[in-house]
This record gives structure tokens, sequence and C-alpha cells, in this order.
């Protein structure tokens, strides 16, 4: 069984991920980490030295890499995973469940602008430019995420309860 999360930066798919795996009992793969040991370098390293369009030729490489895997797995994807190239239709058709971790702006806001450092779209933005950036660059995404077989609605809910929801989707 594959199970896919998709979503914006900091809608959670990296902490619901690995939780919901552990419970499953199946290996979790995130898709930043598989490319940050592939490169043996952090994202915002990759971004600076090769730029973003060398950055997302990898990612789709190591999305279907890691779809192509025979065994059940929890994968978290990237925030702009599902909206280049082929990305989301490859996900709609080798999941079992795609999962859109559905997070309001406000409360994208507020996690964002406390963890900038480490996201390289973001970094240099902000906090006073950041509504308007985080407003437009979902509207940009949505279309895709939203694709998901299933779209779960996070706001108001931690992460232990989301991966409870999970479970009865499944
Ligand atoms: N359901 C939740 N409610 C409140 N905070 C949460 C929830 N899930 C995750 N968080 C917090 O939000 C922040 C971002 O979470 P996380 O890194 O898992 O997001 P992500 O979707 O993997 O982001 P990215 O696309 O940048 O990898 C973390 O500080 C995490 O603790
Ligand atoms: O939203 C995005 O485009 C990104 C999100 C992160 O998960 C990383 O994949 C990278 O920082 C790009
Ligand atoms: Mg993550």
């Amino acid at each position: 069984m594959k199970i896919v999360l998709v979503g914006y930066m900091a809608s959670g798919k990296s902490t619901v991920g690995r939780l919901l795996a552990r419970q499953l009992g199946i290996r979790f793969i995130d898709l930043d980490d598989y490319i940050e040991e592939h490169q043996k370098k952090s994202i915002k390293t990759i971004f600076s030295e090769k730029g973003e369009i060398f950055f997302r030729k990898l990612e789709h490489q190591m999305l279907n890499e890691v779809l192509g895997k025979e065994e059940s797995l929890v994968i978290s994807t990237g925030g702009g995973t599902p909206c280049y190239g082929t990305n989301m239709a490859t996900i709609l058709d080798q999941a079992d469940h795609s999962i859109y971790l559905d997070v309001s702006i406000p409360n994208l806001l507020e996690r964002i602008s406390n963890e900038k450092e480490h996201r390289p779209l973001v970094k240099n933005i902000s906090n006073e430019e950041l509504p308007e950036f985080i407003g437009k660059h979902l509207f940009e995404r949505r279309p895709y995420y939203r694709q998901a077989k299933h779209i779960l609605d996070c706001n108001g809910t931690d992460a232990e309860t989301v991966v409870e929801k999970i479970k009865e989707l499944l």
C-alpha cells in the first residue's frame, strides 16, 4: 500500500507522515529528506548552488524512484512536488491513497513565519510580505493539491488527530 501526503509548506506532511507510518508499521519516506540524502546536501544548499529547476528535475526523478519501490510506504512529498510536470498524475496513478492536508492561510502564516530559515522559497520574504506571497502561491497550487483522492481539513486539529482521521479514510 502506498499513501502519499501532499500540501503546502508547513501543512504538516513530514510530522503527520512519520507518525502515520509508525502507527501502520510501514516505512516512511520524506521526499525532501530522500533528496538531501541522495545529494548529500540540504535543500537550501541545492537551491542556492544549482537553482530551482535543477531541484525540480531531481524531485521528479526521486518521486518516480520512490513510487516504484515494491513495499508499503507513507510518502510525504515536498510542498511543490504535485505542482510540477507530470508529478500529480503519477501520484494519482501510483498511490492507493493521496491525501491533501488542507491548512488555512492564517494557520500556514503562523507556522511559516516562525520557520522560514530552511525553506528557500520564503527565506527572503519579510513577515509583512508573507500573507500576500502565501495567498498567491496557494491560489496557484491548490488546484494541484485538490486533485488528491482525499482532502483533509487540518485546521484546529493536532498532528495526532490528523493521523486518526487519515486512518479512518484508509
Ligand atoms: N496538525 C498540526 N497542527 C499544528 N501544528 C502542526 C501540525 N502538523 C504539523 N505542525 C507543525 O507545523 C510545522 C510544519 O510541519 P511539517 O514540517 O511537518 O510540515 P511540512 O508540510 O512537512 O512542510 P515542508 O513542505 O516545508 O516540508 C512544524 O512546526 C510542526 O510541528
Ligand atoms: O513548496 C515548495 O516548493 C518547497 C517545499 C519544501 O518541502 C521543499 O521541497 C522545497 O523547499 C520546495
Ligand atoms: Mg516536510
